[in-house]
């Protein structure tokens, strides 16, 4: 355990930085060197799966990668990252080993949590999420009037929502035709209120999603859905064709009045960010066939595994965390965008928003101290080529620099018009790391302002020229694969989840606790009774005082 800024690689990366790294040019290193492409991009290969890593156009040189491989080797990322795999509880704070890795560990060999064995265990709930998914697409679990189920309804929120979410739109095209899939996580009663206006009590399950069974805006929703169900069903037993739980918490669940027999378990060693590979991926299960949910997992094996065995500087997820933290640390970079050129990834960023945040958002290192260097990014982004018409400006001319990942397929699942839409996808995804390692510098805008007929005096066309140089040297990632698949989206997470837990091992915290949600939870549980309560709220500062007031004053009901 040591503070990532007292590491010998650290301080000889902060010399290099401030010698060479920070006045480097990618735009000369390329035209210095042609085999630069072939140097700094890495194929990750599997039987049904190929992603590229172009890494290329980022601020490094040889002996910058170099050294940024030796930060993790000297971080003990590959000890860490060990331990983690063979089940020692990592997450010290809450005593827990970490192993979502072991929900997808389809070799099945031993993984030990306390001196047993987890893989029957994870067999077992795997093989119940198979039988109940099959059951409700081939249509044999019928609902309390006898009919098939044509909707489900996933009731969670954060880890217990974003995955399927991100998940379930990500792989549409799987989904069977007829069955649709909703989401409802915020407390706000609107969310709720949409779905039950299209779902029909009959031929709706819901699934209710929770690790812990606790969760207020969770545990509400669902007894608001179970309310609505019986003003139907009427009969109480009628709940059990229609209900569902996924949780570790078996009392909560039968306190709920769900049967466990309609429980699907997970444990306290998988993470609520990390949870979408367990039972919380029931929803992803049901609508695109456990087959297809079997190559999710395939595809994140497989990507483990890489992470495991291939060397530190052929290692996708390692490249990308020190590259991370070239940017964040030297650079002093705020954010990472992830920019996904592929509509049906349009909540990958916002997947990655908790996955990342949640687990690298904190000062406090593993052994209590404050951390001296900055840790965990702010996560964004948009798919091309929204973003480009949105925020990209910012990227380009701004005065912050923001480090990019471009992810795009190079099929897509729906080629129209011939792929005219697709070649112009990517042509504008080619084009966006080009323009922003290139720029444009002032010699260019005055050759093409001069043929700009519009431009009436001399005076107009200088006052013109410095707002349309781009300085360039933005750096990206280029991560390409053939196709948005069942196993590559697996396979990608999974990458995103191993470099966030590089990064997190540099940084010397502890990525999978989440302490920093607490706070907020433990107030409004203060403030909710205040806000039934006869008279005038005095116990807070002013300003929440007064807002409480307010709200109390005016609401009508
Ligand atoms: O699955 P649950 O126990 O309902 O928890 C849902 C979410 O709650 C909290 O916000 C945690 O910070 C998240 O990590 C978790 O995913």
């Amino acid at each position: 355990m040591v503070l990532a800024n007292k590491l010998s690689t650290w301080q000889t990366l902060q010399q290099q930085y401030e010698t060479e790294g920070k006045s480097l040019v990618m735009k000369d290193l390329f035209a210095k060197d042609p085999s630069r492409f072939e140097k700094f991009s890495r194929s990750f290969k599997t039987s049904n799966s190929t992603i590229l890593l172009d890494f290329s156009k980022n601020i490094i040189n040889d002996d910058i990668f170099k050294n940024l491989i030796a930060l993790a080797k000297e971080a003990k990322v590959a000890e860490m990252r060990d331990k983690m795999f063979s089940g020692e509880h990592i997450n010290f704070t809450e005593d827990r080993a970490v192993l979502h890795t072991a929900l997808r560990n389809l070799s099945n060999t031993p993984i030990y949590d306390n001196g047993e064995d987890v893989m029957p265990e994870v067999n077992a709930v795997l093989e119940q999420m198979k039988q109940t998914s099959e059951a409700i697409r081939n249509g044999t679990w019928k609902g309390y009037t006898g009919k098939a189920i044509t909707d489900i309804v996933n009731i969670g929120i954060g880890g217990s929502d974003l995955g399927p979410v991100m998940v379930t739109e990500a792989l549409k095209p799987y989904a069977k035709e007829g069955l649709h899939a909703h989401f409802v996580s915020n407390i706000d009663g609107t969310h709720l209120a949409e779905v039950l206006k299209i779902v029909n009590p009959e031929t709706t399950l819901f699934i209710i999603a929770s690790k812990t069974f606790t969760t207020q805006e969770t545990i509400t929703n669902a007894v608001s859905a179970k309310d609505w169900f019986l003003s139907f069903a009427k009969e109480q037993s009628h709940v059990a064709k229609h209900f569902v739980a996924l949780s570790t918490n078996e009392s909560a669940v039968s306190a709920f009045g769900i049967d466990t027999k309609n429980m699907f378990r997970f444990w306290d060693w998988v993470g609520g960010r990390y949870s979408l590979w367990s039972a919380i991926g029931l929803s992803i299960a049901i609508y695109i066939g456990f087959d297809n949910f079997h190559q999710l997992l395939q595809g994140a094996h497989e990507m483990d595994n890489h992470f495991k065995t291939a060397p530190l500087e052929e290692n996708l997820p390692v490249i990308m965390g020190v590259l991370g933290v070239w940017y964040n640390n030297f650079f002093d970079a705020q954010t990472q965008a992830i920019l996904p050129y592929d509509q049906y990834m349009h909540r990958f960023s916002a997947y990655f928003q908790q996955g990342d945040m949640e687990s690298n958002g904190k000062y406090v290192s593993r052994s209590g101290d404050k951390v001296q260097t900055s840790t965990g990014p702010i996560i964004w982004g948009e798919p091309g080529t929204n973003g480009q018409h949105a925020f990209y400006q910012l990227i380009h001319q701004g005065t912050k620099l923001i480090p990019c990942d471009f992810l795009a397929p190079v099929e897509t699942q729906n080629p129209i018009s011939g792929g005219k839409h697709h070649d112009i996808l990517l042509s504008n995804f080619f084009a966006q790391t080009e323009a922003l390692m290139v720029g444009k510098d002032e010699q260019a805008v005055r050759a093409e302002l001069k043929n700009d007929k519009s431009i009436k005096s001399q005076e107009q066309f200088e006052s013109i020229v410095p707002h349309k140089i781009f300085q360039g040297n933005r750096p990206t990632n280029s991560l390409f694969f053939q196709k948005l698949t069942p196993a590559t989206l697996g396979s990608l997470v999974a990458l995103y989840e191993h470099k966030i837990f590089t990064q997190g091992v540099i940084w010397d915290i502890n990525s999978f606790d989440q302490w920093g949600v607490e706070l907020g939870k433990q107030l409004a549980k203060a403030i909710l009774p205040e806000l039934t309560g006869a008279g005038e709220v005095k116990s807070h500062d002013a300003s929440t005082n007064g807002l409480i007031n307010y709200y109390k004053a005016n609401k009508k009901n």
